[in-house]
């Protein structure tokens, strides 16, 4: 598979993962190195950042391992920008995965505060990858504020709805020229399939590998999955057609001799 850049980096794998709900460090561990995501979110909420023995960086730390961190938690544009310096001096990197979520009930991003958090982190030399809705105009904004890919939701966080926002997903990715990570409510391998068949750059799962009853198999899953629906978009489906069309010839062998 081609790798894909973001900023600075080049991965091998179009999947990035999620450290939450899992019911052990150790199985997180074990199911994300399976994934062979290279690219793995953790909320700056749950790391202790004085502590360097830290039991989730400690099961993270692995060479192919990239470190993202997210702003989950904050309500505004100001204490995102508090969270990603705090995340930038904890972890030592300038990559913050946006997300400004003041909503518990649908986890739904603010757009208005994401855009004013994401110009003013660009500013500050951040590798901005905002967490929004499937807003093809709200893209189009963050791209000239500078982000480097965008990563709308295919469903709300934790939903496992799959892409329910499809169509707009299609105009988007149509549109950008920044990267496109499908983020949340990917609930099963074949919604990351159809994520990367229309054409996204990568997808980020979390939930569905993490409260799976088999977490390591579910993530080599979606590393399939993945891998399979990149390689079904390079090869360029077959159109849809509205009506039939014959395989092979129906009625040929009636009219030889
Ligand atoms: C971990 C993380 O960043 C989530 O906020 C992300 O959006 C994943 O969503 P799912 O848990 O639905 O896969």
């Amino acid at each position: 598979m081609e790798k894909l850049k973001i900023a600075d980096k080049e991965f091998s794998s179009r999947l990035f993962t999620g450290t939450g709900k899992f019911s052990s460090s150790q199985l997180m561990r074990d199911a994300l190195l399976i994934s062979e995501s290279e690219l793995i979110t953790v909320a700056l909420k749950r790391v202790d950042v004085n502590n360097e023995n830290d039991d989730i960086l400690k099961h993270l730390d692995h060479p192919r391992i990239n470190l993202l961190p997210n702003t989950s938690g904050v309500r505004d544009a100001k204490e995102a920008i508090f969270a990603a310096q705090l995340a930038r001096e904890a972890l030592e990197t300038n990559w913050i995965k946006l997300e400004i979520h003041p909503d518990p009930k649908y986890l739904l991003p603010d757009p208005i505060e994401t855009i004013k958090a994401a110009s003013e982190l660009v500013k500050q030399g951040f590798v901005v990858m905002p967490y929004i809705h499937a807003d093809p105009v709200l893209c189009k904004r963050l791209e000239e504020v500078g982000v480097q890919c965008v990563m709308p939701l295919g469903a709300p966080i934790g939903s496992n709805k799959g892409l329910k926002t499809l169509e707009f997903l299609e105009i988007i990715i149509d549109q950008s020229n920044v990267p496109v990570i499908v983020d949340a409510g990917i609930g099963s391998p074949s919604h990351a399939a159809q994520a990367m068949e229309i054409g996204a750059d990568a997808v980020l799962v979390n939930t569905a590998i993490a409260v799976s009853q088999q977490p390591i198999t579910m993530a080599k899953a979606f590393k399939m999955a993945v891998e399979a629906g990149r390689m079904a978009y390079n090869s360029k489906l077959a159109p849809v057609r509205q009506y039939a069309e014959a395989s092979s010839p129906l009625t040929s062998f009636l009219t030889q001799g």
